[in-house]
Order: C-alpha cells, then sequence, then structure tokens
C-alpha cells in the first residue's frame, strides 16, 4: 500500500513494530501467564498464549459459512455469549483485557484479537501467517454454536461443516489449537481432578508436554500411545472428543503431523489463517498486511510565524544499526514535484520487528524547518543514494490545515487545562469544518468518535500568519477530558484525519 493511509499504516505498526505497543511483553517468554495487565503472574499452569488462541476459536465458532453470520467479530465479549456453557472460563475476559488497550479506531477489537493471537503463535515457534485487518465488530451476541468435549462426532463434524471446515480440517485445527494449553480444573471438574503440583497451581492438564510452544508434540505423543491429553485419555470417555476426532480418519491426518513438523506447521499456517478470516458477510478485510520497506510515523507539522516545523521520524524496514548509513529526506514545494530541498537524519536506534527481524529509525530531530510560503508537497528518501519515494508517487504531506505554534495556555495546571488552541488554514484552502477527533475507549466497546468544532474565524487574522489563515477554539476545564486528540477536516462532504496528536499540556504559555 501507499503511505499515509491510516488504517493500514495504524494496523502494520502492530503487526511490525512490536517495541511500540505492549503485546510482546505479555507472550515473551511465552509461559507468561496475567490476569489482565498488572494481574498476578505467582500462579502457574496457564498461559496467555493458549488463553488467547481459545478466545479466537470461541469467538469464530459462531460462524455460518453458508449464512455468512458470526465469526471473528469479537462477539465473544458479550455477556449473553461468555455466559454460555460453552464458553465457561476465565480466559475470554482475561484476553480481552490484555488485547483490548491496542483497540483504536482503525483496529477493531476482532482484529486486536487476531493480531495478538498471530503474534503470539509466531513468537512461541509457530509459523509464521499472513495477517488481514478490517474486521468489524459485531453489535450484538452470536447465535451460540461452540463444540463442547461431551458432543459426540457427528455434533462435532456437522458444527465445523458449519464454520466452514470439512472432517480433515477440523482434526487439522484442534491438532493445532491444542499444540497450547490444557484443560483446566476450575472450569472442568469432570475432566480434570485437583492436581496438588506446586508448579501447576492453576491444575491445568494440559494437552501435550510442550504447552507453551508450537510444535507438533500433540501429534507424536498422539501416535506414540505417550499423550497425557486429557481429552483423549480422560477417565470419561465421553468427554474424550480429541481421541474420537483425532481418530476418525483413522489416524491418518495425525500421523501425518507425527510424521513431519513441517507439514503440521504449514497445515496450521494455513488453517489458522481461514480460522482469522472467517468473517460475517459483507466484511471486507485488508490485503496482506506487509511491512513497508520505508515508512514514516509520527509525522506532523506546525506552523512557527514563517515556518513549518516538520517533526517525525522514518523506519527502515529489515535493517541493523550502521553507523556509516546516511539517510537523507528530499522534499518538493506545496505546488510543485521537483524535490528541491534536503537534510540528513540523525540515527535513532533499532526496534525489534519481530522473528530476528529489526528495523532502524531515523528522526527529523529536532524539526525540519520549511518556508512556510512555499510549504511542502511531498518527501522521498535517498538511504545511502537509493532513493525511496514509493514507486515515483513520493510520501505526500499535506500542509494545507496544521497545528499553529501559537496554541497556548492560561491555565498550565494538568487537572484544570485552559487556554485557546489555533489552527492554520492555508489560503485558498476553504473547509466546510475543522474540528478535533477524539477516541473515546469505553470496556469492550469499539471506539466512538466524538467531534469538537473550531470555529471560522469573523475576520481572517492577521497578516504575520501568511499564507495561513488561524482557526481558534478556547478551552477550560481540560477541553471536557479531551486532552490529546487529532485534526480533522470535512471538505466537500468527505472527512479525514489531519497526521500527528495533538497534546494540550504541551503547550506553551500565553504571553
Ligand atoms: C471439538 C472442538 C473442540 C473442543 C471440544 C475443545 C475443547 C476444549 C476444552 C474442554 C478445553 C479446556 C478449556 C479450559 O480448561 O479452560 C480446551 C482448551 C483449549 N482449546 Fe479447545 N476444543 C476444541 C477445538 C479447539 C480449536 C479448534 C482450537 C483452536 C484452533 C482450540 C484451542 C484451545 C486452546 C488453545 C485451549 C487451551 C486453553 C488454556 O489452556 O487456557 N480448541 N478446548
Amino acid at each position: 500500500y501507499v503511505w499515509p493511509s491510516p488504517q493500514l499504516d495504524a494496523l502494520e505498526a502492530l503487526r511490525f513494530d512490536l517495541d511500540s505497543h505492549p503485546i510482546l511483553q505479555f507472550i515473551d517468554p511465552c509461559d507468561t501467564f496475567n490476569f489482565g495487565p498488572n494481574g498476578d503472574t505467582s500462579i502457574s499452569g496457564r498461559s496467555n498464549i493458549a488463553d488467547w488462541i481459545r478466545t479466537s476459536y470461541h469467538d469464530m465458532a459462531t460462524h455460518n459459512a453458508a449464512a455468512g453470520t458470526g465469526g471473528m467479530d469479537a462477539s465473544i465479549r458479550f455477556p449473553e455469549e461468555l455466559a454460555r456453557d460453552e464458553n465457561v472460563g476465565t480466559g475470554f475476559n482475561n484476553t480481552l483485557n490484555i488485547l483490548f488497550p491496542i483497540v483504536n479506531r482503525y483496529v477493531s477489537i476482532a482484529d486486536a484479537l487476531t493480531l495478538g493471537t498471530i503474534i503470539a503463535i509466531e513468537n512461541c515457534n509457530g509459523p509464521q501467517i499472513a495477517f488481514r485487518g478490517g474486521r468489524i465488530d459485531a453489535v450484538s451476541p452470536n447465535a451460540p454454536g461452540v463444540p463442547e468435549p461431551q458432543q459426540d462426532l457427528s455434533a462435532h463434524i456437522s458444527a465445523f461443516a458449519r464454520q466452514g471446515f470439512s472432517q480433515k480440517e477440523m482434526i487439522g485445527l484442534i491438532a493445532c489449537g491444542h499444540s497450547f494449553g490444557g484443560v483446566q480444573h476450575v472450569p472442568f471438574p469432570q475432566i480434570v481432578p485437583e492436581l496438588d503440583d506446586p508448579n501447576n497451581t492453576q491444575s491445568v492438564s494440559h494437552f501435550d508436554s510442550t504447552f507453551v510452544t508450537f510444535d507438533n508434540n500433540v501429534a507424536t505423543e498422539y501416535i506414540s500411545g505417550r499423550t497425557k491429553n486429557p481429552l483423549v485419555v480422560g477417565h470419561n470417555d465421553t468427554t474424550n472428543s480429541d481421541k474420537r476426532i483425532f481418530g476418525s480418519d483413522g489416524n491418518v491426518t495425525m500421523k501425518a503431523f507425527a510424521t513431519s513438523p513441517t507439514l503440521f506447521a504449514s497445515t496450521c499456517a494455513t488453517l489458522f489463517t481461514k480460522m482469522f478470516n472467517s468473517v460475517p458477510k459483507g466484511v471486507k478485510l485488508t490485503d496482506v498486511i506487509a511491512p513497508l520497506p520505508v515508512k514514516p510515523d509520527n509525522v506532523q507539522l506546525v506552523l512557527n510565524n514563517d515556518t513549518l516545523r516538520l517533526t517525525g521520524e522514518v523506519r527502515l524496514w529489515n535493517a541493523k544499526e550502521d553507523p556509516t548509513r546516511t539517510v537523507r529526506l528530499f522534499y518538493a514545494d506545496h505546488a510543485s514535484t521537483a524535490y528541491k530541498h534536503n537534510v540528513t537524519l540523525k540515527s535513532a536506534g533499532v526496534t525489534n520487528g519481530g522473528r530476528g527481524i529489526t528495523a532502524a529509525w531515523y528522526t527529523f530531530s529536532p524539526f525540519v524547518p520549511i518556508n512556510a510560503s512555499k510549504g511542502i508537497g511531498r518527501m522521498r528518501f535517498v538511504v545511502d543514494g537509493k532513493v525511496e519515494d514509493q514507486g515515483g508517487v513520493g510520501f505526500v504531506l499535506r500542509d494545507d490545515v496544521v497545528l499553529s505554534g501559537t496554541s497556548c495556555l492560561t491555565n498550565s495546571d494538568t487537572s484544570n487545562l485552559a487556554g485557546r488552541l489555533d489552527v492554520a488554514v492555508r489560503t485558498g484552502t476553504n473547509p466546510t469544518r475543522i474540528f478535533l477527533e477524539h477516541e473515546v475507549l469505553t470496556n469492550f466497546n469499539p471506539p466512538r468518535i466524538v467531534e469538537t468544532d473550531i470555529p471560522r474565524p469573523a475576520k481572517p487574522s492577521n497578516a504575520t500568519h501568511a499564507p495561513y489563515t488561524i482557526w481558534s477554539l478556547n478551552f477550560t476545564n481540560n477541553m471536557d477530558g479531551f486532552t490529546s486528540s487529532t485534526l480533522g477536516v470535512e471538505m466537500g462532504g468527505v472527512k479525514s484525519a489531519i497526521l500527528g496528536k495533538i497534546e494540550l499540556f504541551g503547550f506553551p504559555p500565553c504571553t
């Protein structure tokens, strides 16, 4: 895709900038387990990764492929679904508590669940899984339909058929999922007794001996007869669903998995992908999110007198620290396509991209000064002499609506910020509206955007701001709690978001 694209940029960052959001800390090491972000880590036997995978499956398992209903849509968050016997256990709320903080206006709860689970599987020895975004969160619970261990084989075959999976795929997907975790005593006392094991305080009877890493042991142990899988060798045969399912094709599939770890991994990549992409009719998933080779980030333009200050960074994907590398930013004026100006960027270290890949960052620090009259239209980067311009398009920037550095505070008490927010509108630009966008996140609901209009000035502001006119909003009382926001513009009936966060507490005092 071509930068900037707010949704794809956000999904790409969550997928590949692993240091800048919390997912990794909850699955590294792979046996990490906590109830929620600040949970008790002293308990053993369970793992976040197993909870996340089971939550993903139970969210998808309501899918009716023929009718196009249910699927990966975060309907699992509704208390009505969680109260069903098919969704017994604390793992679902635990998962939502951890992954909800990465949700934002561009990343739905269902995308966050999918992405967290994919990153967890990949980082715990699993295969690489193609991630597409764009899932839409359900607004009400789906029909029941998650398989339960006491059901018979034909019920399981038809439940998976409804979800869009053949019998062979059912065997595969369960083996892939049950490479992690196990059955807990508390929700399933009829399957697992109290284990009285100080190293397994949650009394979880695991599906295989390596229950926090992805591998084919679930199959090798099953085929060799050494398995302790409580859904295979449980004392009550009624709940031995894995035994019935794994054996339902004469063990052909499980034997193949036991013989070939590579086949197991590639089959699981395919089946997990199919699970994550089982979405209700009408949902259009994005293309597979691939890392942009060169990606600007945190980009913002602020008008200061007759200078536009461009701040931000650029990320070079799959690059290590290299003191001999030179990265230069070239930019073209507002109305031109010629890259007349350039600056050399400073190295800002490397970050973890997952699976052993690092990204090298370069900063525009403190800022690139741009003549406000001439403005800026697009940038490109030159890395060790190689031009990076998205195939000739460049990295397009808009300088028509920008924050003004004249924004200031009359009260800097952080519990009661007051002051004036100024927005600079370039002469010749005629927005219908300019507004602040605040993202409101209430627990387990998709974000809601609240808009605050910035009034159009009665008469044009003085010439010192030329070629810009200033629109101002006076605020008190921490702008009713919205101290952090972004700028939005409406033109010709189309709304768009301006790059860059606006933090009220960063404004200087009004003079
Ligand atoms: C007939 C189908 C299935 C049945 C009857 C079944 C049954 C169960 C049961 C009874 C548990 C124990 C849950 C607990 O103690 O909290 C469990 C755990 C788990 N299941 Fe399944 N399952 C099925 C399919 C799947 C599939 C398709 C996946 C994923 C692709 C999956 C992933 C998991 C995971 C990761 C756990 C471990 C959870 C943990 O340790 O916290 N299951 N399953």
